[in-house]
């Protein structure tokens, strides 16, 4: 399977609608299942635009995304609720991702019912079991009733995970999805989205400003600065030897990668896994 984003450009009207803010230009970008590939680039630099538009949230202002050479644009409804299935987001869930007032069963097993990979209760309930074990929250039933905000940050995000991986992507993208966790709690959930490449075979468009995310998990990188993927290229190949001279002084304002520090952070309400 391939995902492409063929000559992507978005722009949005601002203000009074009198200026016009390119967000993305003219993007090409490709993703695989069990692959790591990499959006990096500061803040304003279109990388969240460019992952609504691989999600089909919001449609390009000209070009497109096609999946094994079939335009979105051209999808007939069933494929592309198919499509819709087959690439999953995992977003921040400080963005408010997941329902305050759903316990976890119901924010897991709805997209399972919805996409109809089980219908009754007994087998919704066995697949939301399956999902949250794939992402370490284990035991499943210590997780399944309970509510968002009894849960660490790290252990939301792997319910985001897990209700994305219920669904067996090919793809997710994820849009800074472990930016706001602690380093320890970071790695945790990276170890579970590796985990998830090697045992499943999905692949990532991981958005981040993290340089040293990347670093760790990453196979193939893209760059992008005012919109435009300025470099691109296998993850080694970009840390040894940026071309771009963004490339350059991102890595040279970028801290140096340190090892998971081993003093693990305990949030009060619950154990962190
Ligand atoms: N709905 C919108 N209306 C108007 N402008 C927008 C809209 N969405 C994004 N933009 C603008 O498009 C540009 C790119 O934004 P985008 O959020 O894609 O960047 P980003 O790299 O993801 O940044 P961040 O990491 O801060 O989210 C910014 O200038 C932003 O203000």
């Amino acid at each position: 399977m391939l995902l492409e984003a063929k000559n992507v450009s978005k722009t949005f009207r601002s203000g009074r609608g009198t200026e016009t803010v390119h967000a993305v230009r003219d993007a090409t970008l490709r993703a695989r299942p069990g692959d790591f590939v990499a959006i990096v680039g500061e803040s304003g630099s279109g990388k969240s635009t460019l992952a609504r538009i691989l999600l089909d949230l919001i449609p390009p202002s000209s070009g497109g995304v096609e999946l094994d050479g079939v335009p979105i644009s051209a999808m007939t409804k069933k494929e592309r609720v198919q499509y819709r299935r087959h690439v999953q987001a995992v977003l921040q869930d400080p963005a408010g991702s997941l329902n305050p007032r759903k316990r976890v069963e119901q924010t897991v097993g709805e997209v399972i019912r919805l996409h109809r990979i089980a219908t009754t209760r007994v087998q919704v309930r066995e697949k939301v079991r399956e999902a949250l074990h794939l992402v370490g929250l284990n035991p499943a039933e210590e997780f399944l009733d309970r509510f968002p905000h009894e849960l660490s940050g790290g252990q939301r995000q792997r319910v985001l995970i897990a209700r994305a991986v219920a669904l067996n992507p090919q793809i997710i993208v994820a849009d800074e999805a472990v930016s706001a966790l602690d380093a320890s709690v970071k790695a945790g959930v990276l170890r579970v989205m590796a985990d998830l490449k090697d045992r499943l075979g999905v692949g990532y468009v991981f958005i981040t400003h993290d340089l040293p995310v990347v670093r760790k998990v990453a196979d193939y990188v893209y760059v992008m600065r005012s919109g435009e993927i300025v470099e691109e290229g296998a993850k080694e190949a970009i840390f040894a030897d940026p071309s771009h001279p963004y490339t350059q002084t991102l890595l040279a304002a970028a801290p140096v990668l340190h090892r998971a520090r081993s003093d693990r952070s305990l949030d009060s309400t619950a154990r962190e896994v």
